[in-house]
Protein backbone atom coordinates (compact mmCIF):
# COMPACT_ATOMS: atom_id res chain seq x y z
CA UNK A 1 0.00 0.00 0.00
CA UNK A 2 1.18 3.29 -1.05
CA UNK A 3 1.34 5.22 2.27
CA UNK A 4 1.70 8.45 0.03
CA UNK A 5 -1.97 7.53 -1.10
CA UNK A 6 -3.56 7.36 2.71
CA UNK A 7 -6.15 9.51 3.54
CA UNK A 8 -8.18 10.02 6.93
CA UNK A 9 -11.48 9.90 7.44
CA UNK A 10 -12.13 12.83 9.86
CA UNK A 11 -16.24 12.39 10.16
CA UNK A 12 -15.35 8.88 11.54
CA UNK A 13 -11.49 9.27 13.43
CA UNK A 14 -10.58 11.89 15.89
CA UNK A 15 -14.34 12.15 16.95
CA UNK A 16 -13.04 13.08 20.38
CA UNK A 17 -11.90 16.43 19.04
CA UNK A 18 -14.35 19.82 18.14
CA UNK A 19 -14.70 18.72 14.01
CA UNK A 20 -12.17 21.68 12.75
CA UNK A 21 -9.38 20.47 15.49
CA UNK A 22 -9.36 17.03 13.28
CA UNK A 23 -7.33 18.00 10.17
CA UNK A 24 -4.60 18.92 12.81
CA UNK A 25 -4.89 16.09 14.96
CA UNK A 26 -4.31 13.55 11.73
CA UNK A 27 -1.35 15.88 9.98
CA UNK A 28 -0.23 15.42 13.97
CA UNK A 29 -0.60 11.55 13.62
CA UNK A 30 1.41 11.47 10.27
CA UNK A 31 -0.75 11.96 7.86
CA UNK A 32 -1.10 14.50 4.58
CA UNK A 33 -4.65 14.12 3.88
CA UNK A 34 -7.89 14.14 4.91
CA UNK A 35 -11.30 13.32 4.08
CA UNK A 36 -15.00 14.41 5.20
CA UNK A 37 -18.76 14.12 5.07
CA UNK A 38 -20.46 17.06 4.67
CA UNK A 39 -19.24 19.14 7.87
CA UNK A 40 -22.41 21.21 7.37
CA UNK A 41 -25.85 21.14 9.30
CA UNK A 42 -27.09 22.84 6.14
CA UNK A 43 -26.77 21.48 2.36
CA UNK A 44 -25.68 25.81 1.67
CA UNK A 45 -23.52 27.06 4.86
CA UNK A 46 -22.15 30.37 5.22
CA UNK A 47 -19.47 32.05 3.71
CA UNK A 48 -18.16 31.91 7.41
CA UNK A 49 -18.51 28.67 8.18
CA UNK A 50 -17.35 27.07 4.70
CA UNK A 51 -13.87 29.71 5.09
CA UNK A 52 -13.56 28.42 8.86
CA UNK A 53 -13.73 24.84 7.29
CA UNK A 54 -10.79 25.88 4.35
CA UNK A 55 -9.15 27.43 7.02
CA UNK A 56 -9.07 24.46 9.60
CA UNK A 57 -7.29 22.44 6.34
CA UNK A 58 -4.89 24.66 5.27
CA UNK A 59 -3.52 25.40 8.80
CA UNK A 60 -2.95 21.91 9.55
CA UNK A 61 -0.82 21.37 5.96
CA UNK A 62 -3.20 18.92 4.69
CA UNK A 63 -5.29 18.72 1.76
CA UNK A 64 -8.56 17.39 1.48
CA UNK A 65 -8.72 14.69 -0.95
CA UNK A 66 -12.26 13.64 -0.53
CA UNK A 67 -15.93 15.14 0.24
CA UNK A 68 -19.36 14.17 1.03
CA UNK A 69 -21.92 16.16 -0.90
CA UNK A 70 -24.98 17.23 1.50
CA UNK A 71 -26.57 14.13 2.60
CA UNK A 72 -29.57 15.18 4.30
CA UNK A 73 -29.74 14.12 8.17
CA UNK A 74 -27.55 11.09 8.49
CA UNK A 75 -28.63 10.80 12.34
CA UNK A 76 -32.05 10.56 11.04
CA UNK A 77 -31.17 7.81 8.46
CA UNK A 78 -31.27 9.71 5.75
CA UNK A 79 -28.12 9.03 2.85
CA UNK A 80 -27.99 11.42 0.20
CA UNK A 81 -30.50 13.43 -2.05
CA UNK A 82 -29.32 12.52 -5.56
CA UNK A 83 -32.69 10.68 -6.04
CA UNK A 84 -35.09 13.14 -3.94
CA UNK A 85 -37.18 15.25 -5.73
CA UNK A 86 -38.06 17.73 -3.24
CA UNK A 87 -34.39 17.91 -2.06
CA UNK A 88 -32.85 18.58 -6.16
CA UNK A 89 -32.36 22.01 -5.78
CA UNK A 90 -30.84 21.98 -2.11
CA UNK A 91 -28.39 18.75 -3.33
CA UNK A 92 -27.71 21.48 -6.71
CA UNK A 93 -26.66 24.13 -4.86
CA UNK A 94 -24.55 22.46 -2.66
CA UNK A 95 -22.77 21.48 -5.59
CA UNK A 96 -21.21 24.77 -5.92
CA UNK A 97 -20.05 25.06 -2.45
CA UNK A 98 -18.19 21.57 -2.93
CA UNK A 99 -16.43 22.68 -5.59
CA UNK A 100 -15.97 25.28 -4.15
CA UNK A 101 -14.26 24.43 -1.23
CA UNK A 102 -12.65 21.39 -3.94
CA UNK A 103 -10.95 24.17 -5.50
CA UNK A 104 -9.03 25.23 -2.87
CA UNK A 105 -7.94 22.42 -0.88
CA UNK A 106 -7.04 20.03 -4.17
CA UNK A 107 -9.97 17.56 -4.03
CA UNK A 108 -10.53 15.04 -6.06
CA UNK A 109 -13.44 13.27 -5.50
CA UNK A 110 -17.25 14.03 -3.93
CA UNK A 111 -19.44 11.42 -2.55
CA UNK A 112 -22.90 11.58 -4.01
CA UNK A 113 -25.05 9.47 -1.59
CA UNK A 114 -27.39 7.99 -3.58
CA UNK A 115 -30.96 8.59 -1.33
CA UNK A 116 -33.40 6.18 0.64
CA UNK A 117 -36.47 5.19 -1.47
CA UNK A 118 -39.33 6.86 -0.74
CA UNK A 119 -42.80 5.65 -0.30
CA UNK A 120 -45.12 6.08 -2.40
CA UNK A 121 -42.56 7.19 -5.24
CA UNK A 122 -42.37 5.60 -8.49
CA UNK A 123 -38.55 4.04 -8.27
CA UNK A 124 -38.09 4.44 -11.61
CA UNK A 125 -38.49 8.40 -11.18
CA UNK A 126 -36.24 8.22 -8.55
CA UNK A 127 -33.51 6.41 -10.36
CA UNK A 128 -34.08 9.07 -13.86
CA UNK A 129 -33.56 11.62 -11.28
CA UNK A 130 -30.19 11.17 -9.87
CA UNK A 131 -28.99 10.08 -13.30
CA UNK A 132 -29.72 13.64 -13.95
CA UNK A 133 -28.62 15.10 -10.65
CA UNK A 134 -25.36 13.10 -10.98
CA UNK A 135 -25.23 14.91 -14.52
CA UNK A 136 -24.69 18.12 -13.17
CA UNK A 137 -22.24 17.25 -10.39
CA UNK A 138 -19.86 15.36 -12.38
CA UNK A 139 -20.00 18.41 -15.07
CA UNK A 140 -19.30 20.55 -11.66
CA UNK A 141 -16.70 18.38 -10.77
CA UNK A 142 -14.87 18.12 -13.71
CA UNK A 143 -14.03 21.83 -14.03
CA UNK A 144 -11.26 20.94 -11.50
CA UNK A 145 -10.57 17.85 -12.37
CA UNK A 146 -12.35 15.50 -9.66
CA UNK A 147 -14.51 12.98 -10.47
CA UNK A 148 -18.20 11.92 -8.36
CA UNK A 149 -18.23 8.84 -6.50
CA UNK A 150 -20.91 6.42 -6.11
CA UNK A 151 -20.77 4.35 -2.49
CA UNK A 152 -22.56 1.28 -1.83
CA UNK A 153 -23.78 0.96 1.39
CA UNK A 154 -24.77 -1.33 4.05
CA UNK A 155 -27.26 -1.94 7.29
CA UNK A 156 -29.60 0.59 5.38
CA UNK A 157 -32.98 -1.06 3.86
CA UNK A 158 -34.04 1.70 2.05
CA UNK A 159 -31.07 2.13 0.06
CA UNK A 160 -30.79 1.08 -2.83
CA UNK A 161 -26.47 0.68 -3.86
CA UNK A 162 -25.51 -2.15 -2.23
CA UNK A 163 -23.16 -3.72 -4.31
CA UNK A 164 -20.51 -2.94 -6.80
CA UNK A 165 -22.66 -3.80 -9.62
CA UNK A 166 -25.44 -1.18 -8.34
CA UNK A 167 -23.22 1.42 -8.64
CA UNK A 168 -21.47 0.72 -11.33
CA UNK A 169 -25.02 -0.03 -13.41
CA UNK A 170 -25.90 3.87 -12.53
CA UNK A 171 -22.70 5.25 -13.63
CA UNK A 172 -23.01 3.48 -17.02
CA UNK A 173 -26.77 5.12 -17.03
CA UNK A 174 -24.81 8.56 -16.59
CA UNK A 175 -22.42 7.64 -19.31
CA UNK A 176 -24.79 6.65 -21.95
CA UNK A 177 -27.31 9.30 -21.38
CA UNK A 178 -25.16 11.88 -20.60
CA UNK A 179 -22.10 11.05 -22.33
CA UNK A 180 -19.95 11.51 -19.11
CA UNK A 181 -17.25 9.50 -17.51
CA UNK A 182 -16.22 10.94 -14.39
CA UNK A 183 -18.45 8.74 -12.28
CA UNK A 184 -16.95 6.19 -10.26
CA UNK A 185 -17.41 3.73 -7.49
CA UNK A 186 -16.94 3.99 -4.17
CA UNK A 187 -15.58 0.94 -3.08
CA UNK A 188 -16.11 1.22 0.40
CA UNK A 189 -14.26 -2.30 1.47
CA UNK A 190 -16.88 -2.53 5.01
CA UNK A 191 -19.89 -1.89 3.36
CA UNK A 192 -19.09 -3.77 0.27
CA UNK A 193 -17.68 -7.00 2.30
CA UNK A 194 -20.90 -6.81 4.87
CA UNK A 195 -23.22 -6.97 1.96
CA UNK A 196 -21.49 -10.21 0.95
CA UNK A 197 -19.90 -8.68 -3.00
CA UNK A 198 -17.12 -10.98 -3.93
CA UNK A 199 -14.66 -8.48 -2.72
CA UNK A 200 -11.26 -10.48 -5.17
CA UNK A 201 -13.10 -9.56 -8.26
CA UNK A 202 -14.93 -6.12 -7.77
CA UNK A 203 -10.69 -5.34 -6.95
CA UNK A 204 -8.98 -6.99 -9.41
CA UNK A 205 -12.09 -6.89 -12.56
CA UNK A 206 -13.34 -2.84 -11.96
CA UNK A 207 -9.56 -1.56 -10.69
CA UNK A 208 -10.11 1.11 -13.55
CA UNK A 209 -13.71 1.99 -12.51
CA UNK A 210 -12.65 2.24 -8.47
CA UNK A 211 -12.55 6.05 -8.06
CA UNK A 212 -11.75 5.73 -4.37
CA UNK A 213 -11.19 2.47 -1.78
CA UNK A 214 -12.40 3.11 1.85
CA UNK A 215 -11.38 0.56 4.61
CA UNK A 216 -12.96 -0.67 8.17
CA UNK A 217 -13.00 -4.25 9.43
CA UNK A 218 -16.48 -6.25 9.84
CA UNK A 219 -18.33 -6.78 11.33
CA UNK A 220 -18.08 -3.70 13.51
CA UNK A 221 -16.74 -0.86 11.12
CA UNK A 222 -13.67 -0.86 13.29
CA UNK A 223 -9.85 -1.39 12.57
CA UNK A 224 -8.84 -3.51 10.05
CA UNK A 225 -7.66 -6.33 12.76
CA UNK A 226 -10.59 -6.32 14.84
CA UNK A 227 -12.55 -7.91 13.00
CA UNK A 228 -12.70 -10.95 9.82
CA UNK A 229 -11.52 -9.37 6.80
CA UNK A 230 -8.63 -10.39 5.20
CA UNK A 231 -6.81 -6.80 4.54
CA UNK A 232 -3.64 -8.25 3.68
CA UNK A 233 -5.34 -10.22 0.68
CA UNK A 234 -7.58 -7.37 -0.38
CA UNK A 235 -4.96 -4.71 -0.37
CA UNK A 236 -2.58 -6.82 -2.04
CA UNK A 237 -5.30 -7.45 -4.56
CA UNK A 238 -5.70 -3.48 -4.90
CA UNK A 239 -1.76 -3.64 -5.47
CA UNK A 240 -1.35 -6.23 -7.96
CA UNK A 241 -3.94 -4.73 -9.93
CA UNK A 242 -2.31 -1.13 -10.35
CA UNK A 243 -5.14 0.66 -8.25
CA UNK A 244 -3.30 4.04 -8.23
CA UNK A 245 -5.72 5.86 -6.11
CA UNK A 246 -5.98 7.17 -2.67
CA UNK A 247 -7.52 4.43 0.34
CA UNK A 248 -9.02 5.99 3.41
CA UNK A 249 -8.74 4.52 7.34
CA UNK A 250 -13.50 5.08 7.46
CA UNK A 251 -13.35 3.53 10.66
CA UNK A 252 -14.55 3.99 14.25
CA UNK A 253 -11.75 3.90 16.71
CA UNK A 254 -11.77 0.95 19.20
CA UNK A 255 -7.84 0.52 19.94
CA UNK A 256 -6.21 2.83 22.55
CA UNK A 257 -4.14 3.28 19.08
CA UNK A 258 -6.38 3.62 15.99
CA UNK A 259 -3.45 3.67 13.23
CA UNK A 260 -0.92 1.01 14.88
CA UNK A 261 -2.06 -1.38 12.49
CA UNK A 262 -0.80 0.19 9.48
CA UNK A 263 2.94 -0.19 10.42
CA UNK A 264 2.90 -3.69 8.77
CA UNK A 265 1.74 -2.59 5.86
CA UNK A 266 3.58 0.43 5.10
CA UNK A 267 6.77 -0.18 6.46
CA UNK A 268 6.29 1.72 9.54
CA UNK A 269 6.04 5.24 6.69
CA UNK A 270 3.01 6.94 6.46
O1 LIG B 1 -23.08 6.61 5.95
C1 LIG B 1 -22.06 5.91 5.81
O2 LIG B 1 -21.91 4.83 6.41
C2 LIG B 1 -21.00 6.34 4.91
O3 LIG B 1 -20.04 5.61 4.73
C3 LIG B 1 -21.14 7.67 4.25
O4 LIG B 1 -20.12 7.93 3.35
Amino acid sequence: MNPQRLTVNCSMLFTDLPLLRRPQAARDAGFDAVEFWWPFDDAVPADREVDEFVSAIDDAGVRLTHLNLAAGDLAAGERGLLSHPPRTREFVESIDVAVGIGARLRTVGFNALYGNRMAGLDVAEQDSLAVDNLAVAARAAATIGAQILLEPLSALPDYPLRLADDALAVSDAVRREHRIDNVALLADLYHLSTNGDDLDHVLSRHTGRIGHVQIADAPGRGEPGTGTMDFARHLDTLDEAGYPRWISLEYRQTLADPIAWLAAFTNGAH
